[in-house]
């Protein structure tokens, strides 16, 4: 298990560039194996569940080639699908969520996907109904071994047919997409998700030959045709790394510039932010937010009733964020109430805030109330174990801007999402050191 040293208490400053998005690379990779072509792909994140989702494609026989540290080719035109239900699948399929979505490239290419019981943060359920509801909505026949908790579909064909999806599931609606663009015949899918990783996938797989519309919005019509070709994507960069630094930046006091960010692809992110009193310049594609020498001010509403912050689906302000607010709330002036309504278990990380000095009060498993310190008072460094990865990165915001010297354990949880982070944070002035095999 790894672990991190940090020094807190040191302003920072300088350009800090996000990478490619976890997220939408997850979803990127599954849509290789929907054609025998070479597909190129730009701004991979170097992260561990990338990696592993890369390694997995290659152990099921795809061609992957790199062709710069964040450039790859792949090609899946000679699989080798016992892989699929070798124990090596079971075990490394399992390690990731975003595995789940190579079931549906799978099932419309091959007639059969196979999945175990895919992996992701412990933040609360995550059921997968939503995606094998699609599949069999689209003419699959579904099976569950509950011993070793083995997912399976299978079809002679796919249908094109209407369904109305029970939650606007993110990866349920990435596979169900990519199941209907080989099917026969036209789907719609009313309540998709719709956030721009998803529209980029459907933009990719446009490229492809698909024929997708409504992209963008939570009613997405398919029209199926008989094979797709090869292209070239770019992944966008990602909004959770953004949203993690300007949180960093604000409870650091620090100048930073967040270079290229693709602002239009950002949705309610700045404004959440500016919310809490953060300013968060546009500088043509940047993010520039100054020194908060004299601290940041969290809003009310018009009414004077104290601020809620809570997720929704896309275009509503994404639970992946939650646990930056609710860090850097902890030294703004004001209060906020941080409601995380998606995941029953991401908020239990506070206590070891309470343990630093924050004030929240932890009203329930999703419900927080946060009272800032207006930097009268400074957390004190502790040792910690990063529960998930977005409460491992607020706790390194917290541990950055506290008295002393912080230890967190649990690293991996935090190198799945965020690349070369060390390195990264020691450019802009952090005093930040990797423990390895402790
Ligand atoms: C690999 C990947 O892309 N992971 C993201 C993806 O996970 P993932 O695709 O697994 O998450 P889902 O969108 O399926 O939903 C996550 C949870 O929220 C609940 N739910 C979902 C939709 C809804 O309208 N109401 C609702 O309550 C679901 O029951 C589930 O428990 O989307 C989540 C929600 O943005 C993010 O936290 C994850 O980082
Ligand atoms: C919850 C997350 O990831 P995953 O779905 O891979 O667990 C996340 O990225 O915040």
């Amino acid at each position: 298990m790894g672990t991190f040293k940090i020094e807190g208490g040191h302003q920072l400053k300088g350009n800090i560039q996000p990478q490619g998005a976890k997220n939408e690379a997850l979803q990127i990779l599954c849509a290789v194996l929907l054609t025998p072509e070479k597909v190129t792909i730009n701004n991979i994140p170097d992260i561990i569940d990338i990696n592993k989702l890369i390694s997995l494609l290659s152990n099921l026989g795809v061609k992957v080639e790199k062709l710069s540290e964040s450039t790859y080719s792949f090609q899946a035109d000679d699989l080798n699908l016992e892989y699929l239900e070798s124990a090596q699948f079971k075990k490394e399929g399992s390690s990731l969520r975003g595995s789940i979505m190579i079931v549906g490239p799978l099932l419309a290419r091959f007639g059969k996907g196979y999945i175990p019981k895919p992996g992701g943060d412990k933040i609360g359920r995550r059921r997968l109904d939503t995606h094998f509801e699609g599949f069999i909505n689209l003419g699959a026949k579904f099976r569950y071994n509950r011993e070793d908790y083995f997912y399976g579909v299978e079809a002679d064909k796919l249908i094109g047919t209407d369904m109305l999806l029970d939650e606007a599931s993110v990866t349920g609606t990435a596979n169900i997409v990519m199941a209907a663009v080989l099917a026969e015949g036209t789907t719609t899918i009313y309540n998709a998700a719709c956030e721009p990783y998803l529209q980029q996938l459907c933009k990719m797989l446009n490229r492809m030959g698909a024929k997708i519309s409504g992209v963008g919005s939570n009613l997405l019509t398919i029209e199926g045709v008989d094979s797709l070709g090869g292209t070239e994507h770019t992944m966008l960069p990602d909004m959770i790394e953004i949203g993690s630094w300007i949180g960093l930046a604000a409870m650091t006091k620090s100048e930073l510039t967040i270079k290229n960010v693709s602002w239009d692809d950002l949705g309610q992110i700045p404004d959440v932010f500016r919310k809490l009193g953060i300013t968060v310049e546009r500088k043509g594609d940047d993010i520039y937010i100054p020194a908060h020498k004299d601290g940041y001010q969290i809003q009310n509403y018009i009414d004077g009733s104290i601020l809620t912050i809570a997720d929704a689906p896309w275009p509503g302000f994404t639970p992946d964020l939650l646990s930056i607010v609710l860090v850097v709330a902890t030294q703004a002036k004001g209060e906020v109430l941080v409601h995380q309504k998606m995941f029953e278990s991401r908020l239990f990380f506070v206590d070891k805030l309470i343990d630093m000095g924050a004030k929240i009060i932890l009203c329930d498993p999703h419900r927080a109330t946060v009272m800032g310190h207006d930097f009268k008072s400074q957390l004190k460094a502790t040792t910690m174990v990063s529960p998930d990865i977005r409460a491992g990165i607020s706790l390194l915001i917290a541990a950055l801007s506290a008295k002393g010297t912080s230890t967190i354990h649990n690293i991996e949880q935090i190198d799945r999402g965020y690349q070369k982070i060390v390195e990264r944070l020691q450019a802009i002035g952090a005093k930040i050191e990797r423990i390895e095999g402790n």
